[in-house]
């Protein structure tokens, strides 16, 4: 699956509404653990990301950095604490739903809210917990003239799977470690392999480097110094892309796929468009409920705001616990009973372990 497409990754047939109790917009650790405290209250949640894979930036920004300050666990790294936070909720066998950013939230006449996401899903969520932390992770777009006119299936922002290369001649565009690794692996099953990027020195694990260069030495991958200025086009099809060397020569290269590594950020996006209630870009909520301003929506983690907030883990999964707490009141009509883990029946039947 392509992080993004050229194009937003939309349907050509409306698939029908994924009819949901809750709705969790962002898989970081916040809204991992809301799916874990939801469950617990017996709402079975789906989780929804713009990246291809659950943890936020936790996984994105540090994952083999340590943390020291998730209550009880003395040291891990960021990777450890997500895949920690994922067999924690293997119980609630929550779907999720990866890859695709949330673009729309919309009240329906009902009571419920209308979510649709890039990818064209549609989700009708009774209650939505907006846990998107400091905005969507997605990839930085190639900012050339023409990259627009591209159809589907020729322009691939960080592929994980690089099936298309096969058999056609293929430039990975960018100087970090996925990048090489992308250009090694074409060089397996590519016509033609060019790895573009703006000086000769590529940010990867010392054997990675070594085997970049014993295919450059063989011929298998080329290596070319310097960046991307045109597109050349026709009718959609991508013939190639005219590019300019540390000289300032600008010349033409012929190529089919165009695979591009130039990092990934994260955008705040249409979190501030879906009319919730913000202050100096984070959404208001009420500390006690993380209720936002609109009925049935809350929010968690580093997005909110209300007097006091840290941006930490620690503080999400408190957020998440009290908002799980609120929205099965909401959900329910009556305050729901504190159970504890250790001792509960009920609990125990939902964790599956026995009583
Ligand atoms: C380098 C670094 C080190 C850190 N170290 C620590 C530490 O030691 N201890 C600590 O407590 N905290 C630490 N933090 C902070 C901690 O990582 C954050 O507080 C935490 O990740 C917040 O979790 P979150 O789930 O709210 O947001 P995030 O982790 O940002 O996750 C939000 C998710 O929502 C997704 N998303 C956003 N908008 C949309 C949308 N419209 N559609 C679909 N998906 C969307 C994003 O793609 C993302 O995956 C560190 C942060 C950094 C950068």
């Amino acid at each position: 699956m392509s992080l993004s497409n050229a194009t937003p990754n939309v349907s050509s047939s409306p698939q029908p509404a994924v009819e949901t109790d809750a709705l969790i917009i962002g898989a970081g650790p916040a809204g991992l653990f809301q799916a874990f405290q939801l469950g617990l209250q017996g709402i079975h949640a789906h989780l929804i990301d713009a990246l291809p894979h659950v943890g936020g930036q936790c996984s994105q920004l540090y994952a083999h950095k340590p943390i020291y300050d998730v209550p009880g666990i003395p040291v891990c790294t960021g990777l450890e604490l997500v895949q920690l936070l994922e067999k924690q909720i293997e119980p609630m066998n929550v779907p999720r739903h990866l890859g695709q950013q949330v673009q729309t939230l919309q009240a329906m006449e009902d009571g419920r809210w209308q979510v649709s996401s890039s990818a064209g899903a549609v989700f009708h969520a009774r209650t939505v917990f907006v846990a998107a932390g400091v905005g969507a992770f997605v990839p930085k777009a190639l900012k050339v003239a023409g990259v627009e006119l591209l159809t589907a299936g020729q322009l691939h922002y960080h592929p994980l799977q690089l099936d298309m290369a096969a058999g056609h001649n293929v430039l990975v565009y960018g100087g970090d470690e996925e990048a090489v690794n992308a250009a090694i692996s074409c060089a397996a099953t590519a016509a033609k392999t060019q790895l573009m990027h703006r000086r000769d020195s590529f940010n990867a694990e010392p054997a990675q480097l070594a085997q970049l260069q014993q295919l450059r030495e063989s011929g298998a991958i080329e290596v070319l110094i310097g960046q991307i200025t045109d597109i050349q086009q026709e009718s959609g099809q991508l013939n190639a892309v005219q590019w300019m060397d540390g000289e300032g020569n600008e010349q033409p290269l012929a190529i089919k796929q165009l695979l591009i590594f130039q990092g990934i950020s994260p955008k705040l996006g249409p979190v501030t468009d879906w009319g919730l209630a913000l202050e100096r870009k984070q959404l208001l909520v009420d500390p006690a409920t993380l209720a936002t301003s609109a009925q049935g929506i809350y929010a968690i983690g580093d997005i909110v705001s209300y007097p006091g907030k840290k941006r930490l883990i620690l503080c999400a999964f408190h957020e998440a616990t009290m908002a799980a707490f609120a929205a099965a009141e909401y959900l329910q009509g009556s305050k729901p009973l504190l159970e504890y883990t250790t001792t509960s029946a009920r609990l125990h039947a939902i964790l599956g372990v026995a009583h």
